[in-house]
C-alpha cells in the first residue's frame, strides 16, 4: 500500500516528505520496525515515542507519524505530523487493513465488571446459533475455535485490527470485545466502527490509572459518546451511572435491569449453587449461573441479541444451556461435601455480589470462608475496601497475595489489614503464601462448608517479582481436597 492511500483516513497538521511512497505496515514499536515501515509515535506512560524515531529509521521506517515533527529531520523519510498519535494509530492500521470492523458487527463491552463474562457468554451464544464469531477478552482472544492467550483485556489498536482481520478472514459475522477503560483513554480502540455497546457497571477500581472517580467514568462514557447512531448503546439501569453513560451518545439507547422498569427486564425467580430460574423478558428459563449479578449479565446478553436481530425463542433456548465462564463462579465438591467456589472478584464490588450470591443461597448453619489478595503495583486504594467486604459477608477470612508484581507481598497485606473493622479482628488470618492460605481454608473447612478463592479466577499463574510462576487456584484447592484432574 502507498502511504498516500493511507494518510487519507487521517487529519494531517502537516507533511515534509513525499508520501508517494510504499507503506510496508504499521508500528508503534521502534523495535519491531521493518523496512517501509510507518512507525506512529506515541507518548507512553513510561516513555515518549518520540524518542525512538532515530532507531526506528535506523531499522528501516520510511515515514514518521508523530505530534511534533524533529528539528533534525533525516533526508529521505517522510514526516506527517498530527494532533494525536494514538487516535491516528487505530485509523491507520485500520486502513492498512482495509476496515475489518466494517465486515462484520462488533459490539464491546465495557464496565468495571462483567465484561469477561457478557463478551464470552455472547461469543458462546453465537457459536450456538451457528455463526462464525471473534472475541477479544482478558482470558483468550478467539477466532471460532482457535484459541490466542491474551496480553491484555483489550490489546494495543495494532493487534485489534489485526484480529479483525483474521476474523473477517474466517468469515466472522460478529466479534464480542472487552473495551476497557485503560484502552479507550489510550484511544486503543480508534479505527474500530462499533455496531453496539454494553455498560455494565462503574465501581471502584483502577484510581491508580484515572486519579479520581470522575475521571474513570469520564473514560467509560468517551465510549458511548464516540459511537456512530447506526449503533445501539445498551445500558443497565440498576446502575447509578447507567444513564449518564449514554447522555451524549447518537446510538441508540436501550436498557435493561433486574427488577426495575427498563427497555428489558429479569427477575431471578429462584437461587441455588448449581443455578437460577428467572424470568426473563416474560419467559421463565432455567440458566447454570448463581447470583443477581449474573442475572444481570444474562439480561445483558439477550438484549445484544435481540438488539443483534436474532430470534428470542432460539436465544432463550441456547441462553439455557449456556455454562459459567472460566473462572467466574467456578464449584467444585469435595467428597466430605465442602464447596470450593473460585472467582475473579478482585474490586470491592465483585467480593461483594459474590458474597451477597452466596450468602442467598447458603443455609444458617454453614460458614464461608473467604481467601483473597490484592494485586500489586495496581490501585492500593481499593485494598482495604476488599478486606471490608470479605470480613463483612463472611465468617472467616485469610489475606493472601494475588499477583504482587514488584510489591513487598506483606505491605500489601498490610494495606488490606487496614481494612478490618474492631469488631471482625478475630474472623481474620493473613497467610501471605496463597497455597498456605488455601490449604488451611481446606482445613478449617467443615463439611457444608463454603470456601471461596478470590481474586484470579482463570490466571494459571502468580506474577512475584516480575516472573509469573505457574500457579491455578482450581488446581490447587483440587489438590487439597484429594481430587485428581
Ligand atoms: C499503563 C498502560 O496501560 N500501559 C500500556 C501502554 O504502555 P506505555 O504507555 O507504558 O508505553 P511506554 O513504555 O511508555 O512506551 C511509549 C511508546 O514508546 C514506544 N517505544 C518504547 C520503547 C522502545 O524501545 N521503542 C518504542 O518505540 C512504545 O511502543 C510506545 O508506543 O501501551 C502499551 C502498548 O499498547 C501497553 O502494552 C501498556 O500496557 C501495560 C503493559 C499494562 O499493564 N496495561 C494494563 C494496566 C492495562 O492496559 N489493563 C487493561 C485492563 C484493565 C481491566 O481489565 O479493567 C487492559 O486492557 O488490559
Ligand atoms: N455484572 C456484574 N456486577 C458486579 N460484579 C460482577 C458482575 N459480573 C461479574 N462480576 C464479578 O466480577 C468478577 C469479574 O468478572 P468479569 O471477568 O466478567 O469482569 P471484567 O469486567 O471482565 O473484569 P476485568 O476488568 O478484570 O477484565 C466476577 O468473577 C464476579 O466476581
Ligand atoms: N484486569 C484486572 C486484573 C486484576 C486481576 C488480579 N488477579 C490482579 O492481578 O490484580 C486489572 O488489571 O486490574
Ligand atoms: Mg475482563
Amino acid at each position: 500500500m502507498k502511504v498516500e492511500e493511507l494518510i487519507k483516513n487521517i487529519d494531517c497538521l502537516e507533511v515534509v516528505g513525499t508520501l508517494n511512497r510504499k507503506a510496508s505496515g504499521i508500528e508503534f514499536d521502534s523495535r519491531k520496525v521493518e523496512k517501509d515501515s510507518v512507525f506512529v509515535a506515541q507518548r507512553g506512560v513510561h516513555v515518549d515515542g518520540h524518542n525512538f524515531i532515530i532507531p526506528a529509521i535506523g531499522k528501516g521506517a520510511g515515514t514518521i507519524v508523530c505530534e511534533e515533527i524533529p528539528s533534525e529531520r533525516v533526508s529521505g523519510v517522510t514526516y506527517v505530523k498530527v494532533e494525536n498519535s494514538n487516535s491516528v494509530l487505530g485509523k491507520l492500521a485500520s486502513a492498512f487493513y482495509r476496515f475489518p470492523s466494517s465486515k462484520m458487527k462488533v459490539v464491546g463491552a465495557t464496565g468495571t465488571n462483567g465484561k469477561t463474562s457478557i463478551a464470552t457468554l455472547l461469543f458462546k451464544l453465537f457459536r450456538k446459533l451457528g455463526y462464525n464469531v471473534g472475541l477479544i477478552s482478558t482470558i483468550s482472544y478467539k477466532i471460532n475455535e482457535a484459541e490466542e492467550t491474551a496480553s491484555h483485556t483489550t490489546p494495543d489498536a495494532l493487534k485489534i485490527q489485526k484480529l479483525m482481520t483474521g476474523m473477517v478472514d474466517a468469515g466472522c459475522e460478529f466479534c464480542f470485545m472487552e473495551v476497557s477503560s485503560h484502552a479507550i483513554h489510550q484511544q486503543r480502540i480508534s479505527g474500530i466502527e462499533f455496531a453496539g455497546g454494553i455498560f455494565t457497571n462503574i465501581t471502584h477500581d483502577h484510581l491508580d490509572y484515572h486519579k479520581t472517580f470522575a475521571g474513570y467514568i469520564k473514560a467509560k462514557k468517551a465510549f458511548f459518546d464516540g459511537l456512530l447512531p447506526n449503533a445501539f448503546a445498551i445500558t443497565n439501569a440498576d446502575d447509578k451511572n447507567g444513564l449518564v453513560m449514554l447522555q451524549n451518545t447518537s446510538a441508540k439507547k436501550v436498557s435493561y435491569s433486574v427488577g426495575r422498569m427498563a427497555d428489558f427486564r429479569c427477575k431471578v425467580l429462584e437461587s441455588h449453587f448449581d443455578g437460577m430460574l428467572l424470568n426473563m423478558d416474560g419467559h421463565e428459563i432455567w440458566t447454570r449461573f448463581v447470583g443477581r449479578f449474573n442475572a444481570s449479565n444474562l439480561l445483558a446478553v439477550y438484549a445484544t441479541a435481540i438488539s443483534l436481530e436474532q430470534s428470542t425463542e432460539e436465544v432463550l433456548t441456547e441462553i439455557s444451556n449456556l455454562q459459567p465462564v472460566a473462572g467466574r463462579f467456578e464449584t467444585i465438591r469435595s467428597t466430605d461435601g465442602k464447596l470450593a467456589i473460585v472467582d475473579y472478584a478482585h474490586t470491592p464490588d465483585a467480593l461483594k455480589n459474590v458474597l451477597q450470591a452466596i450468602s442467598e443461597i447458603r443455609s444458617r448453619n454453614e460458614q464461608v470462608i473467604t481467601v483473597v489478595g490484592a494485586g500489586g503495583d495496581r490501585d492500593k486504594t481499593k485494598r482495604p475496601e476488599m478486606t471490608q467486604e470479605a470480613t463483612l459477608a463472611s465468617d472467616k477470612v485469610i489475606l493472601t497475595s494475588d499477583n504482587p508484581r514488584t510489591e513487598n507481598p506483606s505491605d500489601i497485606i498490610k494495606d488490606m489489614e487496614a481494612g478490618i473493622e474492631a469488631q471482625y479482628k478475630n474472623k481474620v488470618l493473613s497467610i501471605e503464601n496463597r497455597k498456605e492460605a488455601i490449604k488451611t481454608a481446606v482445613m478449617i473447612a467443615q463439611p457444608g462448608d463454603i470456601i471461596l478463592i478470590a481474586g484470579k479466577g482463570h490466571e494459571n499463574y502468580q506474577e512475584i517479582n516480575g516472573v509469573k510462576h505457574h500457579f491455578d487456584d482450581k488446581e490447587v484447592v483440587k489438590e487439597f481436597f484429594g481430587i485428581e484432574d
